[in-house]
């Protein structure tokens, strides 16, 4: 039996077919957080099931670890792995320098904690998420909760005085109540519209007393693997200069969906 894919689901799965590739016996391997990278798990959990591939996988939050260990992949934390070989991953948006926004789940911590400490970052996306400038996505800043208004009104404060934003970002939410990540954080996610000077901006933020952590990941991916509902996969090589385009046969992949529903 097959199920059947929203377009945008199968964009997001031939990326993390495409991406599953890269991964070789004896790696230890992040594990990426959201809708994209939940496809690469699945993906590895069938190599693993039914190819035999043996691989360590460190997961970028509890959600992805919890999907990793029901698709038989042997979870192991960063500290017991301390270093890793490659971490495929979702992005927000990425550019043509291959620079993200990244946390829209939430996960930007781990995320980045965990891509840093990783040999190679490959992201998976759809082609939605490539973009000319950063910034029409909000971009997701960790604070920790005590005193997260006042660090809020120093973000606003600082980001209006470097005219990268007019007065806006908001705490984010989930239901009534501040949603509040796997590190006990909260997320204020800043509308900024288009970023002018990522590199910097990560660097400001970062320096403010309770940011823990923004989701501008500068110069941590090597490789995007970008996938469009026709099975086309695009893959660009920021180390390499390389561009190149291959198209993933959805037939081959049917025993995947077989059992991997939503
Ligand atoms: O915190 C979440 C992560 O950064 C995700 O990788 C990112 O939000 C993309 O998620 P999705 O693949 O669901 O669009």
């Amino acid at each position: 039996m097959t199920i059947e894919l929203s377009p945008i689901d199968r964009a997001k799965f031939v990326a993390a077919r495409r991406a599953a590739d890269f991964v070789e016996d004896g790696m230890r391997v992040g594990l990426g957080t959201g809708s994209t990278a939940a496809w690469l798990v699945r993906c590895l959990g069938e190599m693993v099931r039914d190819h035999g591939l043996r691989i360590k996988g460190v997961p970028t939050s509890a959600r992805t670890a919890e999907l990793a260990r029901d698709m038989g992949i042997n979870v192991i934390s960063l500290d017991e792995a301390r270093w890793l070989d490659l971490t495929i991953d979702g992005a927000d948006e990425f550019d043509d320098e291959l620079n993200l926004i990244k946390g829209g789940g939430g996960a930007l911590l781990q995320e980045k904690i965990v891509a840093t400490a990783s040999d190679q970052m490959i992201v998976i996306a759809d082609a939605a998420k490539e973009v000319e400038h950063l910034g029409a996505f909000p971009l997701p800043c960790e604070v920790i909760p005590f005193g997260w208004r006042t660090t809020q009104a120093l973000i606003e404060e600082t980001l209006v005085a470097m005219d990268v934003m007019g007065r806006a970002s908001s705490l984010r939410m989930n239901g009534d109540k501040p949603y509040i990540t796997d590190e006990g954080n909260y997320i204020v996610d800043l509308h900024l519209n288009r970023i002018g000077n990522a590199r910097q901006l990560a660097m400001v933020l970062n320096q403010m007393p309770g940011v823990v952590e923004n989701g501008l990941f500068i110069d941590i991916c090597d490789v995007v693997v970008i996938g469009h509902s026709d099975g086309r996969v695009e893959l660009r090589d920021i180390n390499e200069g390389t561009a190149t385009e291959e198209k993933i046969d959805f037939a081959e992949t049917d025993n995947l969906f077989s059992d991997l529903g939503d």
